[in-house]
């Protein structure tokens, strides 16, 4: 994959600098009010009773903030934090491991939660409700299950999908946060604090200018910071102006609502190539020289998300917006815009 920069899963390099820009307490985690009033709640009923809180799930596309969260409910408890991830844990065994090794009110954070294996997970539930394990020793007909205590611990689970979790472990979780996409506003906060951390020079028009194209996503917003920033050393006096940004922004080919090369490309090849459409996926991706998958699952769901290109039993069709992103007109007869489901803020210029 060439156009990475508006990707919303984060690179292994940039882990560090991820965890440098991580909000720290619940007052620094920027938008999401309700979530955070919620969670603010929780936390400090739990504490005026001096026991842990209810397990936690916090769902939600990536790059919006759980890993953050689950860190500052740590912090708000003032509790050590053990980290470990769906994928990690293959056999029940490892979980018990961790389990049994908790102190009294430790914060256990598995992200990626639905990806938990089958026995893992039945162990979690006796874990999360009852505080108890069941060690299996031994094997066939001479295994013996050896029940073991656990410490009250609270449970933060991670998840972007969480229509992949069972019933019973959903049903499990006390709390379940939904984190939605942030508004342009909480973009621009989020990439102030961002640049006063990383010492770069901003006004608010240049943090106005890169949240409009950060697509809602707070990981997406402090990556094009980098970008941008890097561009203001190289080409201008290093601070980030409306102006610096567009510049830096085009050098990218990030436009102005998010869209990358490819993201355009497929736009393109849909209206000009296909009439708007409906086109079948496979004959759209051939246009476009990509593999199906590729425009399916990196460009497709921002195109829909933002209200540009609707799936259709017949085919993939350009809305009237993409038609006038490209700055053309459609056709009369071409269908209404899907439904838009993220209250406009990704719709371009009509
Ligand atoms: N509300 C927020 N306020 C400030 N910064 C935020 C906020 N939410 C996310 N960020 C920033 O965005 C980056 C990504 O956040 P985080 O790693 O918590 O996302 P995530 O939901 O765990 O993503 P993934 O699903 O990929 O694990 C972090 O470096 C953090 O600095
Ligand atoms: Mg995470």
């Amino acid at each position: 994959m060439t156009d990475d920069v508006v990707s919303a899963w984060a690179a292994p390099e940039e882990r560090d600098v991820e965890s440098s820009l991580r909000p720290k307490q619940l007052d620094d985690f920027i938008g999401q009010h309700r979530v955070r009033e919620q969670l603010e709640v929780l936390l400090h009923s739990a504490q005026r009773r001096n026991r842990p809180p209810d397990h936690i799930l916090l769902s939600g596309p990536p790059g919006l903030g759980k890993t953050s969260l689950a860190m500052i409910v740590a912090a708000e408890l003032g509790s050590a934090i053990r980290v470990t991830s769906g994928p990690a844990i293959e056999r029940s065994g490892d979980l018990a491991a961790v389990l049994t090794t908790l102190a009294h009110g430790d914060v256990l954070f598995i992200d990626e939660i639905h990806r938990i294996a089958r026995p893992a997970e039945e162990l979690l539930y006796s874990a999360m409700e009852d505080f108890r394990v069941d060690v299996v020793v031994g094997k066939g007909p001479g295994a013996t299950a050896i029940p073991l205590d656990v410490e009250p611990f609270t449970l933060v689970g991670a998840t972007t999908r969480s229509g992949l979790l069972t019933g019973p472990l959903r049903d499990r979780f006390g709390f379940v946060a939904h984190l939605d996409f942030y508004d342009a506003s909480d973009l621009e906060e989020v990439l102030a604090r961002s640049a006063s951390i990383l010492g770069v020079r901003i006004d608010p028009a240049g943090a106005a200018e890169i949240a409009s194209r950060s697509r809602g996503t707070p990981r997406i917003a402090n990556r094009l910071l980098r970008r941008v920033r890097d561009y203001a050393e190289v080409r201008a006096d290093g601070e980030v102006t409306e102006a610096v940004a567009r510049a830096a922004l085009a050098v990218y080919e990030v436009d102005q609502v998010g869209l990358d090369r490819l993201d355009r490309a497929v736009l393109d090849a849909l209206v000009g190539s296909f009439g708007g459409g409906p086109v079948g996926l496979s004959t759209l991706a051939v246009a476009v020289g990509e593999e199906p998958g590729t425009v399916e699952e990196v460009a497709e769901p921002f195109l829909v998300r933002a209200g540009f290109l609707a799936r259709t039993p017949r085919g993939r069709v350009a809305t009237p917006a993409a038609w006038a992103h490209l700055g053309k007109t459609p056709p009369p007869g071409t269908p209404a815009p899907a439904p838009d489901l993220f209250g406009g803020t990704f719709r371009s210029g009509s």
